[in-house]
């Protein structure tokens, strides 16, 4: 099945990873949460895991370490969590087996949700990647949420994308969503509806964060400011696109260590309403954020400021928009966060590539292409 893409998970058949998730230190938890994170060996969510374990939460993660992007930076990461202690389990969110087991192992206060199919035009290449993990793999673990004792409370992972063709900026919480300009936005705007009728009927507690273009250390070679960063590091050219009437592309950028603050203040009062260990202490809440950076940058601007980091000019090929998903901006407007969770994003644009570029020379070494090595 092409669309499953090829994962390295062995089959649930032993569940080889019992031992190993019964004697580790995630499920000692010191301040009471046990947090499921789905997703783990991606980009958001090692780092929500490492902050979670870093304050003394339980984690225990699950990934299916499929080869969407390079598998191996996937497994750099876990091992970055291995040896704080985080073990993920290699499965899919659709092995109802698995989730199961999990649960049976572990009494799960949260579930913070971030396997996906990411990616805004890839979904016109591997459509049914998202149907797989997006809705299907996200009703799975509901399915498996709702009749866990106790209820876990769950925060996902929606998108700004789901704006779509909304042109009110700053875009908020309340402004239509209904007109999707991709795939990806559509099941994601699909998982908001999906997770209401969790709440709605079953009162489990739900929160989806629509997080703006996140970017920063361990990130997504797949997006712009990692890809481009390759490119100009190979002498390679990149291509810009650009929007109608030769209208730059925006983005509100958001630096990965306030989207991580976002998603633990999600936590944490999710589980006031409910109580720990999902005790309800009212009716389960069913909440929407934006977590953006309130300032958005052009896509050249961010070209530059990668330039000037990496000390190489790119070799540029502007092109106009090709009807692939691409929506000409986004800007958050925040101030539900910053009201119900304290969000308050702090990293400007080029401080946070200034610790990308950091982080993408320690860890790939590479040199300008012509033997030099390039220093940040
Ligand atoms: N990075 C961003 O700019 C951004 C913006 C908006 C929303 N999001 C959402 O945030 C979440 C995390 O994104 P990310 O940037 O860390 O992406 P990522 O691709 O790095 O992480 C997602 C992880 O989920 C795993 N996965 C995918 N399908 C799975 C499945 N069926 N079963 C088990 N594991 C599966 C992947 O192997 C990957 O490691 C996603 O839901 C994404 O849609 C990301
Ligand atoms: O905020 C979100 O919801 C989305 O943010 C990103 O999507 P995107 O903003 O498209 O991020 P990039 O792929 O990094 O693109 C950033 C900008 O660069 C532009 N771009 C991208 C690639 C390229 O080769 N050239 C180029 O000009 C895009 O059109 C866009 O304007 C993530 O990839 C999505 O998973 C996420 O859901």
């Amino acid at each position: 099945n092409r669309y499953l893409h090829r994962t390295s998970h062995r089959s649930a058949g032993g569940l080889h990873w019992e031992k190993q998730i019964r004697s580790s230190a995630q499920i000692r938890r010191k301040n009471g949460f046990s947090v499921l994170v789905t997703g783990a060996g991606g980009f958001v969510g090692t780092h929500v895991s490492l902050a979670l374990n870093k304050r003394g939460d339980g984690v225990v993660g699950i990934d299916n370490f499929n080869d969407y992007y390079d598998p191996s930076l996937k497994k750099s990461r876990r091992n970055i969590l291995r040896s704080k202690n985080v073990f993920i389990v290699e499965g899919d969110i659709n092995d109802q087996r698995i989730l199961a087991k999990l649960f049976e192992i572990v009494k799960f206060t949260h579930v913070m949700h971030l396997a996906a199919q990411a990616g805004v035009r890839y979904a016109m290449e591997n459509p049914n990647s998202y149907v797989h993990s997006n809705i299907a793999g996200l009703v799975t673990l509901l399915e498996q949420c709702k009749s866990a004792n106790p209820q876990p409370a769950i925060v996902w992972a929606s998108s700004s994308s789901v704006y779509g063709l909304n042109d009110k900026v700053p875009f908020s919480e309340a402004d239509r969503t209904d007109q999707p300009a991709s795939l990806y936005a559509a099941t994601k705007k699909a998982g908001e509806e999906i997770t209401h009728t969790y709440n709605h009927i079953y009162g489990l507690s739900i929160t989806g964060l629509r997080f703006f273009t996140v970017y920063g250390p361990w990130g997504r070679p797949d997006m712009a400011y990692f890809s481009f960063t390759r490119n100009i590091l190979q002498g390679k050219p990149i291509t810009v696109f650009r929007g109608k009437n030769g209208m730059d592309l925006a983005r509100d950028f958001t630096y990965i260590d306030d989207i991580v603050k976002g998603c633990v203040a999600s936590l944490d009062t999710a589980s006031k309403s409910t109580g720990l260990g999902g005790k309800k202490k009212g009716p389960a809440p069913y909440r929407i954020y934006n977590l953006g950076n309130t300032s958005p940058v052009t896509v050249p601007v961010l070209v530059g400021i990668l330039e000037k980091n990496l000390k190489i000019k790119a070799k540029k090929n502007v092109v106009d928009m090709p009807g692939n998903g691409d929506v000409p901006f986004t800007h958050a407007n925040i101030s539900l966060a910053q009201r119900e969770l304290g969000y308050k994003p702090t990293m400007d644009l080029p401080t946070g590539l200034k610790k990308f570029v950091k982080w993408y020379l320690s860890y790939y070494g590479y040199n300008d292409g012509k033997g030099n090595s390039v220093n940040s």
